[in-house]
């Protein structure tokens, strides 16, 4: 067993967290660049925590511009291993209603223009992310959201798009009718990619805020109607976070899912031909495959 910090990546409407001892907002540097903000660390029932807010607080970066590989680079350097992200997303289902919460399990990646990966020439490596998610992860956040009186959703495939813009009608009925997406966001891709890649347990909570344009009742989507139901939701979402630190404790063995060993037979690249300036930067994301 290891003790370890609790990572949640606070999205639209969660710039911050509540009821943290000894907090303190730390700047975290990494070969990837400047994480989307500083990293509020504190202990919270005995357990450490860090927060990160993804867009940065005052909601500076775009879909696009979240530096995703810094800020998974840099929850990896403070020694999280649990990552839990909590999302604004629309809903392609009926039940799924704006107010509801869903535990993704599964994406469909549909962004185009993001790093979206730590390794690449010099250092290849290919992970499998058949199954994204951590189901451990998942368990707690249903029971969190459950004790907290949220209606959630277990399982659900989340369409990552690039945005910044909505869907088109006619992208939003293919994504449900045709993909059998369940609920779309911005950000999860290519960050649950990158978690996989280091190694960390990654679970994502969708706060539906609305029924994107496919629906018949509710007309096309705008930001305004977004915020509206956020407000509500970030509340329900820091409730549910405040809860995960007793439902997964400090200590932890080795990942039953295997998040945590992803890498082992991952890496292609034979020792005598890696670029030692990329396994520099490797250093926190893959150290432990590298320094064999
Ligand atoms: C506020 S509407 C669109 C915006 O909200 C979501 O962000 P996040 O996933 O960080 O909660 C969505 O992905 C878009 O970035
Ligand atoms: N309908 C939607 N499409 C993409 N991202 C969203 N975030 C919240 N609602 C969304």
């Amino acid at each position: 067993m290891t003790s370890t910090k609790i990572a949640v990546i606070g999205g639209s409407g969660i710039y911050e967290i509540d009821g943290l001892e000894d907090a303190n907002w730390t700047t975290v540097e990494t070969p990837w660049g400047t994480p989307s903000d500083a990293i509020l660390t504190g202990t919270l029932d005995g357990v450490e925590m860090a927060f990160l807010p993804r867009h940065g607080r005052g909601h500076v970066h775009s879909p696009t511009t979240v530096p995703y590989r810094a800020n998974i680079d840099a929850l990896k350097r403070l020694c999280c291993r649990d990552v839990i992200s909590v999302s604004a997303c629309g809903s392609f289902r009926e039940e799924m209603a704006p107010g509801d919460f869903v535990i993704v399990d599964q994406f469909i990646d549909r962004t185009f223009a993001r790093e979206k990966s730590f390794f690449g020439t010099g250092c290849v490596a290919h992970v499998s992310v058949a199954h994204p998610t951590c189901p451990r992860l998942g368990d707690a956040c249903e029971t969190a959201a459950r004790d907290a009186g949220i209606n959630v959703h277990r399982g659900g495939t989340y369409l990552a798009m690039e945005g910044p813009q909505f869907s088109t009608l006619a992208e939003s009925r293919m994504y449900r009718e045709s993909w059998g997406a369940d609920v779309i966001g911005m950000t999860n891709m290519p960050e649950a990619k990158l978690a996989r890649e280091a190694e960390l347990c990654y679970a994502s909570v969708a706060m539906i805020t609305d029924y994107d344009s496919w629906h018949p009742d509710h007309g096309e989507v705008d930001v305004s109607q977004i915020i509206a139901t956020l407000m509500g939701n970030a509340d329900k979402g820091r409730d549910l976070v405040a809860r995960l630190p007793k439902l997964l404790g400090a200590e932890r063995a080795p990942c039953p899912h295997g998040c945590d060993r992803a890498l082992e037979y991952a890496i292609l690249t034979q020792p005598e031909a890696r670029d030692p300036a990329l396994m520099a930067k490797l250093d926190a994301v893959a150290g432990r495959m590298l320094s064999a």
